[in-house]
């Protein structure tokens, strides 16, 4: 028996990669793009700068909604950490090369940030999960050709797991779908607690 959901998500994003995401959860969800200002504090640790940003993305969604629907409204942020400093998405592909030069042959951190937010209630909950991704060693040849490829240019750290930069990667420890923007065992979880049943809303 398929329980209906007792309520829908709203994803505040403009990644297709987080629409083909939150899609395998099987909850009917709709997609609001969130404008929201990512300018990170210095001060911030990679912990805070991705649950601040996932939290401002969902509350700018909130604050733009006419209603008080029956939603959850999602948003998140993904950045790259390496020798404790944040890379976002490169400016140009000259930034791209610097990064991922800078990434090769060695481990970096990845962090996620996920905020759900009650758009009845307006009660938000916010966390974040790391995985760490090590590449191989790559000659100047091998970084430019792979920048060349265009597909990190709108990626945090330059690169794309999930695309040709699954050819750069050596391993990962912890959740996959984090690197990839959204980390759905922790998105379950987190919609529980909004009794959003992730598993028994599927259960046939
Ligand atoms: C490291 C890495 C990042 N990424 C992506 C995930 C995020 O979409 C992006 C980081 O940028 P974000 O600012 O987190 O997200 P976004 O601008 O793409 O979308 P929105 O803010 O509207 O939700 O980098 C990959 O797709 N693969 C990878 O391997």
């Amino acid at each position: 028996m398929t329980m209906k959901p007792s309520k829908s998500i709203i994803l505040a994003s403009t990644s297709p990669r987080r629409q083909e995401l939150i899609a395998v959860l099987g909850i009917p969800f709709s997609v609001i793009p969130s404008y929201a200002d990512e300018t990170l504090e210095p001060e911030w640790s990679p912990e805070q700068a991705v649950s601040e940003l996932a939290l401002r993305k969902a509350q700018q969604v909130y604050d733009s909604l006419n209603g008080r629907p029956q939603a959850i409204i999602v948003g998140s942020d993904t950045v790259v950490v390496r020798d404790e400093q944040i890379l976002g998405k490169p400016e140009d592909e000259g930034h791209a090369a610097q990064m991922i030069a800078s990434l090769q042959g060695r481990s970096h951190e990845v962090y996620t940030g996920v905020a759900c937010l009650d758009a009845e209630s307006g009660r938000a909950v916010v966390r974040s999960r790391m995985t760490r991704v090590t590449m191989k060693p790559m000659s100047e040849g091998q970084v430019s050709a792979y920048v060349r490829s265009g597909e990190g240019l709108d990626k945090a750290g330059a690169y794309g797991i999930q695309g040709l930069g699954s050819t750069l990667v050596t391993g990962i420890e912890g959740d996959y779908f984090n690197v990839v923007g959204l980390p759905l065992s922790l998105l379950a979880d987190m919609l529980g607690e909004f009794d959003l049943d992730v598993l028994n809303v599927n259960e046939i």
